[in-house]
Formats: structure tokens, C-alpha cells, sequence
């Protein structure tokens, strides 16, 4: 079952007594899980309205695919109903011939156009088939590229934050499998039912031309099996909602067993049984679950197909009365009976087809809910473009929480950056310097106030815009799995000289020459063990790959260098703050860049023109080094910590040892 949120991310804390590895036994279902549990609750007509959406979306998703095809494989499925309609009429003729009174031979001679007309139906039919299903085995997956290309040109849009919010993760994961999977499959659905529905109303039309009471009796069966079948669709549909939860918990350990980032502590931390064990114990709740579903869904298509065989007996019944009565005669009644076995059986298909139409269509929900909160979380055209190489930044008021966070990272900062300007960040871990990093350069936007890019505020210029004037240097640096050079390259794929002076520069600034230096196929060495032959590279070096791609991407005029030398060794340290300083001058011919740094390593920004220092999200002083040690706050204290350690005779990390030892 689906916890009872209290809105605060998740609600009691496991010990390890519950057996909840992850920590928390009860997480919270995400946002659109609890407004689908709303249309799980709702009556079948109301969803069975539902069904024309579906409908539309998966044609319309189908002729931007392929016009062609899409029309073609509408006329083959509907010639395809028309040529078993027609069997039928050709069929019910035969018998009804066949059955008149008179003498065998002539009745069987008599009978003999129409049989014809019987044999060419079900070729024709035959042909049909195949080329339905041809039509089909070409269309479905191009409609399934179609789907796909269009939420990844969705998703790809949406503003950073968004990935911020696990209830979107989420709901991109759905909607990227579930989602694009369900497109897919309606396809077949939605020709399927046309096919039906054409032999189905072919036989509902002459068993009424037959006898009228045949309709309604034929009607019965019909209701109840489109009744069970719905109910069943949606007990299923419930019953993966309830499991939402515990099926990302299940994925999430399955990755933790196999995922090669966590694979050393995995293996040293001996988790390999603990994680077993949890992954055992969710899959017994939710198989536990899906059996439970199953039985619910086995009992509600019994009641169904109990009804539905009640009807048709009663159908039956209805031609024995019509027959015992002398409202129908012999010679009909043959054809009466192929009537109702034709309804039958298009029914039966049509339920099958239209119960898998509607089960997509929970699932197509996913995609379309996929679609509009992407379009709701992307930021929208402007057509305001951000000042080149502003010569401010200026951040007014600004503060900033995390999605679903309690507390605010950011509050109330008031900062201008000059061009030319080194400015140094620094603080306590999680004082908000990676944050204001992400705020200056429109990455994210602020809560309260305004980012201004000289009079431009970032909420209204044209996010490339903005980016593509940002070079950041990340704390973490991705780790493309790409090629060496192509790591440095894609800080500039645009560069119109890729190989020219500025990537010499950026591999000598940040030491990444070193690196290719010492791959076994140089430059060209992809830097993945996803792939066979692939390298992996030490932190520092990937980190050295980050700077030279930050300083590639010269034109830049903001440049974020978030902790870049936190792996790095003494040498290649000063190596990179010397680069850096430089790369501030950037190849803008007429200014300087802005530069950021934010860094622990107080030493190394003694030369930055001023430095901030935050504290708990707060600005807590602005100023040069003098001017900060000798206003005797809180920059003062971390540079007096990290001076002492260093001008003692051990050196810190020995010093440490020491005083821990003691
Ligand atoms: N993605 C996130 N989602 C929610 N809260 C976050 C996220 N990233 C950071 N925070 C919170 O925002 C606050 C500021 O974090 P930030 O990373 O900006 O600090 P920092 O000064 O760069 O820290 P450090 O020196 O450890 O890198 C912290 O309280 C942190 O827990």
C-alpha cells in the first residue's frame, strides 16, 4: 500500500531492527502516483472516456512517423474487417441455402456461387493479415522512435532544478519505459480493435437482420465481458501504483549490487549478502503483492466470463424460443447460429484489444504527464538575449531552497562581480558556495531576487544564452564516457581550430597534457570500463581533464572553478591556480573575464582580488586578504587553522596523527 505522506520526504527513520538497508522502511509515493491513485478510483466510465485520448495520441504519434504507412495500415486493417464481414454475410448464405427445403444436389449446386464467395473471402482475408502484420512490423518501430525522440527532446529541455526534484526522476524513469513501451503497444491495440469492431458490427448487424431479438441477447455476454475485463485492467493498474515505491527501492539495490562506482566498498564492506538480503525481502513484499493482485484479477474475470456465458446461453435460448415459436424458421437458423458464434468470437477480440488499449492507456498517462511537466519545467523562449561579457553580475536579495528542502540554502545575498575580477568563495562545507556558483551563472534560479547580468535579470534572458557564456569547473567533474580529447573538446565543440593554440594551452594549464601523455592510445583512448579496451583514470587526473576543458572553453566570460584542485597533487595544484589566473584574462579581446573560485585551500587565493566568505547560506564578509584578517572574523579563523598546521615543523597531516594519537 502507498504510505500516508505528512509531506516532509519520508516519515520514520528504520533501525536496523526493521531490516531496511536504504534506512527508511516507508517512503513517501512521489506527487503523480497520488493523483493517479485518484483515476485508479475513479468508475469505469469515466476512464473508459480515457480511451479516445489514447487513441488520438498514439495516431497522432503514428502519422508524424509515417503518413504513409499510418493510412496504409488503417485501409489494410479495415479491408481486412470488410473481407471477414463479408465471409460471414457469404457464410450465413451457404447455410441458409444449404438448409431450405428441396433436394440435396440442388441445394448444394444452388449454394455453389456462394461458397465461392466464402473461399475468396477467407484468401482474401488471409492476404490481408499478412499485409497487416507487414504494415505493422514496419510501423511499430518507427512510431517507437517517434515516441522517444519527442520525450527526449522534452526531457533534454528541462531546466537543471527539475532533476533536483526525485518526484520528475522518477516520472522520467516511467515515462521513458513504461511510458514509450506503452506507445508501442497500442499501435497493435488500436489496429486490432478497427479490424474487430468492423467484424463485430458485421456480425451484430445480421444476426438483427435475422431476427431483432438477437441484438439485445447478443448484448449481455458483451457487457459482461467488457465490465471484467476493465475491472481487471484497473485492479492491475492499482496494484502498480501501490507498488511504486518498493519497485524503485527494488531497482535501486539491483543497481547497488552491480554498479561498478560502488563495486570497492561493495566488495571490502563485504554488502554483497546484506544487499542480497534486501533485495530479497522487497521482492517477496511485491511478488507477495502481485499474487495477491493476480487472485483479485483472476476473481473479477471469472465473475465476467460467468456473466458473459450466462448471456450467450441466454442467447441461445432466445433462438430455441424463436425457433420452438415458428418466428424463425429452419433455414435461418443456421445462419443464426454462425451469427452469433461470429459476434462472439469478434467480441472476444475486441474486448482483448480494447482491455489492452486501456491498460496502455494508464501507462500512456505516464508519457503525456511526462510531456507537459517537461514543457511546465523547461524555461521558456525570451527571445531575450544575454549581455556578452556583462560587465557586471549582480545579485540582489537573493535567496534559494532546494526543491522539498526545509531549510534555504541561499539567503538574502547581496554581491556584484566586475569583469576582470577573480572573486574567491569560501566557507564551511555546506555555507552554499556551490550554490551561489549555480545561481550566478542562471544555472539555477533564485528563489527571492534577482541575478542580473549588467540590467538583464537572468529569469528573462534565453537560458543557451546565458550558458553559453559560462565555463564551470564542477566539484565533481562528469566523467563523459568519451574519448581523452574529446573530454577536453566538448568544453568547445564549436572551437573553429579544435587542435589550435587554445588546446594547448588548456592541456598545459591544467597539467592535462600529462594525463594523454601517459594513455596507452593517447588522446584517443576512451575513457570508459563500459567499453572493452576502455581506461580508467585516477580522480586527479579526471579532474585535470575538467580544468583544461573549463579553460578550453575560452570564450566564456564567467568562469565557475568549483574546488579544482581538491584531487590534485602540490605541484599540479599550483600549476592550475597559476592557469587559472591567467585563463581570467580569457581571449575576450577588449575585457577580462569574471572568475569564481571557490576553494578550501586558503592559500591559494591570497592574490584573488576579494574574496567572500560565506556562512550558513549568508555572506558573512566581502574584502581583500588584508583587509579580511584584519577585520578578525571568520576568514581570519580558517586561515590562522590551515597557517598554523602548515608553519608548524611536521606537517599537518602528521600533526593530526599525532594529536589523534595522543
Ligand atoms: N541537490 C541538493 N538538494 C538539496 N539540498 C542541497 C543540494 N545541494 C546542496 N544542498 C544543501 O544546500 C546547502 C548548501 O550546499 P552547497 O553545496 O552549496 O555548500 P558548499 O558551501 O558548496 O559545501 P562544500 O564546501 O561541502 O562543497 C547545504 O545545506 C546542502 O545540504
Amino acid at each position: 500500500m502507498l504510505g500516508n505522506g505528512n509531506g516532509n520526504g519520508h516519515r520514520r527513520a528504520a533501525t536496523s531492527a526493521d531490516g531496511a538497508l536504504i534506512g527508511v522502511e516507508d517512503l513517501e509515493p512521489p506527487r503523480w502516483a497520488e493523483v493517479d491513485q485518484k483515476v485508479a478510483g475513479a468508475g469505469v466510465w469515466e476512464t473508459v472516456r480515457e480511451l479516445p485520448m489514447a487513441a488520438r495520441l498514439v495516431v497522432g504519434l503514428s502519422f508524424r512517423a509515417s503518413p504513409g504507412r499510418t493510412v496504409l495500415a488503417g485501409v489494410v486493417q479495415l479491408a481486412s474487417g470488410c473481407a471477414s464481414a463479408f465471409g460471414l454475410f457469404a457464410t450465413a448464405g451457404v447455410l441458409t441455402q444449404l438448409l431450405t427445403a428441396g433436394p440435396t444436389p440442388e441445394r448444394v449446386v444452388a449454394s455453389l456461387p456462394a461458397i465461392a464467395a466464402v473461399v475468396a473471402a477467407f484468401a482474401l482475408r488471409g492476404l490481408l493479415d499478412s499485409a497487416v502484420s507487414a504494415v505493422q512490423g514496419v510501423l511499430m518501430p518507427l512510431v517507437r522512435r517517434a515516441a522517444q525522440d519527442r520525450l527526449n527532446s522534452a526531457v533534454a529541455e528541462v531546466e537543471l532544478l527539475a532533476w533536483e526534484d526525485s518526484d520528475f526522476q522518477e516520472l522520467a524513469r516511467q515515462g521513458g519505459y513504461q511510458g514509450v513501451q506503452a506507445v508501442e503497444s497500442s499501435v497493435r491495440s488500436i489496429a486490432s480493435i478497427s479490424s474487430a469492431l468492423v467484424s463485430l458490427a458485421a456480425a451484430l448487424i445480421t444476426a438483427a437482420l435475422l431476427d431483432p431479438w438477437l441484438l439485445p441477447a447478443l448484448l449481455v455476454p458483451t457487457v459482461a465481458e467488457a465490465w471484467a475485463s476493465m475491472r481487471a485492467a484497473k485492479q492491475g493498474y492499482v496494484n502498480f501504483l501501490s507498488l511504486v515505491t518498493r519497485r524503485l527501492r527494488l531497482h535501486v539495490v539491483e543497481n547497488l549490487l552491480v554498479a561498478r562506482d560502488v563495486g570497492t566498498e561493495r566488495t571490502a564492506l563485504n554488502l554483497q549478502e546484506p544487499l542480497l538480503a534486501e533485495h530479497r525481502r522487497i521482492a517477496d513484499q511485491v511478488t507477495e503483492e502481485a499474487i495477491r493482485a493476480e487472485h483479485r484479477q483472476t476473481w473479477t474475470r471469472l465473475i465476467g466470463r460467468t456473466l458473459a456465458g450466462t448471456g450467450t446461453g441466454l442467447a441461445y435460448c432466445v433462438l430455441g424460443v424463436l425457433l420452438y415459436t415458428g418466428a424463425m424458421p429452419l433455414a435461418i437458423a443456421g445462419a443464426a447460429v454462425i451469427a452469433m458464434r461470429a459476434a462472439a468470437s469478434s467480441l472476444s477480440t475486441t474486448m482483448v484489444s480494447v482491455n489492452r488499449l486501456y491498460e496502455h492507456s494508464f501507462y500512456l498517462r505516464f508519457y503525456t504527464e511526462l510531456l507537459a511537466e517537461s514543457a511546465r519545467r523547461r524555461r521558456p523562449a525570451t527571445g531575450v538575449p544575454a549581455p556578452r561579457n556583462p560587465e557586471t553580475i549582480r545579485l540582489e536579495n537573493v535567496s534559494f531552497t532546494y526543491p522539498d528542502a526545509d531549510e534555504p540554502a541561499l539567503v538574502e545575498v547581496d554581491l556584484t562581480f566586475h569583469r576582470g575580477e577573480v572573486v574567491a568563495l569560501v566557507g564551511e562545507n555546506g555555507s552554499g558556495k556551490t550554490t551561489l556558483g549555480k545561481l550566478i551563472t542562471g544555472l539555477y534560479p533564485p528563489t527571492e531576487g534577482r541575478v542580473l547580468w549588467d540590467e538583464v535579470d537572468l529569469a528573462t534572458a534565453d537560458a543557451r544564452s546565458v550558458y553559453e557564456q559560462v565555463a564551470l569547473i564542477d566539484q565533481d567533474p562528469a566523467r563523459w564516457p568519451m574519448t581523452a580529447d574529446t573530454n577536453i573538446r566538448i568544453g568547445n565543440l564549436a572551437a573553429p581550430e579544435p587542435y589550435g593554440a587554445t588546446w594547448e594551452t588548456s592541456l598545459r594549464e591544467s597539467g592535462a597534457d600529462e594525463v594523454l601523455a601517459k594513455l596507452p592510445r593517447g588522446p584517443g583512448t576512451i575513457l570508459s570500463r563500459q567499453f572493452r579496451g576502455g581506461h580508467e583514470l585516477s580522480g586527479g587526473s579526471w579532474q585535470r581533464l575538467s580544468v583544461g576543458r573549463g579553460i578550453f572553453r575560452e570564450h566564456a566570460a564567467v568562469l565557475i572553478a568549483d574546488e579544482p584542485t581538491a584531487a590534485l597533487d602540490a605541484k599540479a595544484e599550483s600549476r592550475v591556480f597559476a592557469g587559472l589566473q591567467r585563463a581570467t584574462k580569457g581571449s575576450l579581446d577588449d575585457a577580462h573575464r569574471t572568475t569564481v573560485l571557490v576553494t578550501h585551500r586558503l592559500a591559494n587565493i591570497r592574490r584573488a582580488h576579494r574574496i567572500v566568505v560565506m556562512d550558513s547560506g549568508r555572506v558573512a564578509e566581502t574584502g581583500t586578504h588584508e583587509e579580511l584578517m584584519q577585520a578578525n572574523g571568520l576568514y581570519r579563523e580558517l586561515f590562522s587553522i590551515q597557517a598554523r598546521a602548515y608553519s608548524t615543523a611536521r606537517s599537518c597531516t602528521q600533526c593530526n596523527i599525532a594529536q589523534a594519537a595522543e
